[in-house]
C-alpha cells in the first residue's frame, strides 16, 4: 500500500542550498568554514534544545586527535559512545542557530557527567531544514523559526476518527514538507474506528505515500518506512502520536523524561522537539510544541515546484498570477488535456492554504 508511484512527489526539482536562510533586511553573514582547530572534537547529534542548552548524543568516538591525546593521558576513550552530553554554543558560532537534528562537533568536557557543560564548536551543513513562520502563534512577526534540521521525512499523523481528520491541516503540513524538501508520509491512525479510503483518495492525486495503523496492530510497514531515516512526527493533539512513538521506541517516555532531566526541564513540560533513536536504526523526532506550520514564508513557486506537470501551463498566466483566479491559464491547460484536473485541484488547495485559508475546518473538503 502507499502510493509508490512517483515516490518523491513533493520534492522540489532542485534543492536550493539555502539552509541558513537569513531574514531579509538583517544583512547576511557569509557562511564561513570554522577554524580548523578542535581536532579533539567529538561528533554529536542534537536530540533536544532548551534555553541555550543543547543535549547531544555522542555519535562517533573521539577523533584521531582526541584519541592521541587520550592515549597520552592514559585515559580510556573507548566504549563511551551513546552518552548524552549537554553543551552550550561556543561564542565563535555567533548567532547561528542550533536545532534538534543538527550534527555538531563538541569540545570541552564531553564526559556527560552531571553538571558538566561541553561546547558546540561546529554545526555540519544541513541536508534539510524544517521551518515555520511564527504566524501560527501569538505574534505575527513573519519570522521563520527553524524547527528540525536534517530530517528526511515528515510523518503527518492523522486519526481517521476521534478526532476527525482535518484535511487543511494535512495540506499545510504537506506544504511545509515541500518547502523543507522533506518527503511526506501520511500516517493514518485509529483505523479500528474508521476506514481510510476517503482520506486516501483525497491525497491520491498528490502521490503522497501513506501507512495505516491502529493501536495494537502491526507496525511493520511504518518501521520499514522509518528505518535509517530521520523522521519528524507532526499532528495535532489526540491523533495518537504518543501511542505510536511508544510502540516504536520501547522506553520512549523514559527517554524523554531523561532528556528533560538532563536539561533541567520538568518531567512533563517538554514543549520542544525531542529526537529518539529507533531500535532498527534511524531517528524519530516528536514535536510536541509544533501543532501547525505558518506558511507565510513559502512562495507560490515553491508550491508549484511540486507540480512539474502544471508548471509549463503557467507560462500563459498573467504576471504575478496566484493561480487561484479566473485569469489563471491553468484551467485552459487542464481543459486541453495537458494535465490531470485532479492535480490542479490539489495544487489550488495547497496554494489556498498558503494564502491563509483556515485549517481548522473539520469538513473533509474533498474536491
Ligand atoms: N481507538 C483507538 N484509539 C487510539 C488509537 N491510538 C491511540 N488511541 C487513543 O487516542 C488517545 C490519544 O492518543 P495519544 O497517543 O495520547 O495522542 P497524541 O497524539 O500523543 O496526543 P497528545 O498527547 O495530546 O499530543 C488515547 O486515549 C489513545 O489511547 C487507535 O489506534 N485506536
Ligand atoms: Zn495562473
Amino acid at each position: 500500500m502507499g502510493a509508490d508511484v512517483g515516490r518523491r512527489p513533493l520534492r522540489k526539482r532542485q534543492y536550493d542550498e539555502d539552509d541558513v536562510r537569513v531574514r531579509p533586511g538583517k544583512g547576511s553573514r557569509p557562511r564561513t568554514r570554522l577554524r580548523p582547530a578542535h581536532e579533539d572534537a567529538v561528533e554529536g547529534f542534537v536530540v533536544a534544545v532548551d534555553r541555550g542548552r543543547y543535549t547531544c548524543l555522542v555519535t562517533a568516538g573521539p577523533s584521531a586527535g582526541e584519541k592521541r591525546r587520550r592515549a597520552r593521558d592514559r585515559a580510556s576513550g573507548a566504549g563511551d559512545d551513546g552518552r548524552l552530553v549537554v553543551a552550550m554554543k561556543a561564542r565563535e558560532l555567533g548567532r547561528k542557530g542550533i536545532v534538534v537534528g543538527d550534527r555538531v562537533s563538541l569540545v570541552g568536557d564531553v564526559s556527560g557527567a552531571p553538571d558538566t557543560l561541553a561546547r558546540v564548536v561546529r554545526v555540519e551543513p544541513r541536508a534539510s531544514m524544517l521551518r515555520r513562520s511564527a504566524d501560527d502563534t501569538e505574534d505575527t512577526d513573519g519570522i521563520e523559526r527553524p524547527v528540525v534540521a536534517n530530517a528526511d521525512q515528515l510523518v503527518i499523523v492523522t486519526a481517521l476518527a476521534d478526532p476527525p481528520p482535518r484535511p487543511r491541516m494535512i495540506d499545510r503540513m504537506l506544504v511545509a514538507a515541500f518547502d523543507a524538501d522533506i518527503e511526506p508520509l501520511l500516517c493514518l491512525t485509529k483505523s479500528d474506528l474508521a476506514p481510510p479510503e476517503e482520506l486516501v483518495s483525497l491525497y491520491a492525486p498528490l502521490g503522497v505515500p501513506y501507512v495505516v495503523v491502529s493501536k495494537g496492530g502491526t507496525l511493520d510497514e511504518v518501521r520499514e518506512r522509518l528505518r535509517d531515516r530521520i523522521s519528524v512526527l507532526v499532528g495535532h493533539s489526540g491523533v495518537g502520536k504518543s501511542t505510536l512513538v511508544n510502540a516504536l521506541v520501547p522506553g520512549a517516555d523514559r527517554a524523554v523524561s531523561h532528556v528533560n532531566a538532563v536539561t533541567g526541564r520538568g518531567r512533563h513540560t517538554s514543549t520542544s522537539a525531542v529526537a529518539l533513536a529507533l531500535p532498527d536504526g534511524g531517528w524519530i523526532i516528536d514535536t510536541p510544541g509544533v501543532r501547525s506550520f505558518g506558511l507565510a514564508h513559502v512562495s507560490v513557486e515553491t508550491v508549484l515546484a511540486g507540480f512539474p506537470d502544471l508548471v509549463e501551463g503557467t507560462v500563459e498566466c498573467p504576471k504575478g498570477c496566484n493561480h487561484l483566479g479566473e485569469e489563471c491559464a491553468l484551467d485552459g491547460w487542464v481543459a486541453a488535456g495537458r494535465a490531470d484536473p485532479a492535480r490542479l485541484v490539489s495544487l489550488r488547495r495547497l496554494l489556498a492554504i498558503r494564502e491563509g485559508a483556515p485549517d481548522d475546518d473539520r469538513r473533509p473538503d474533498a474536491p
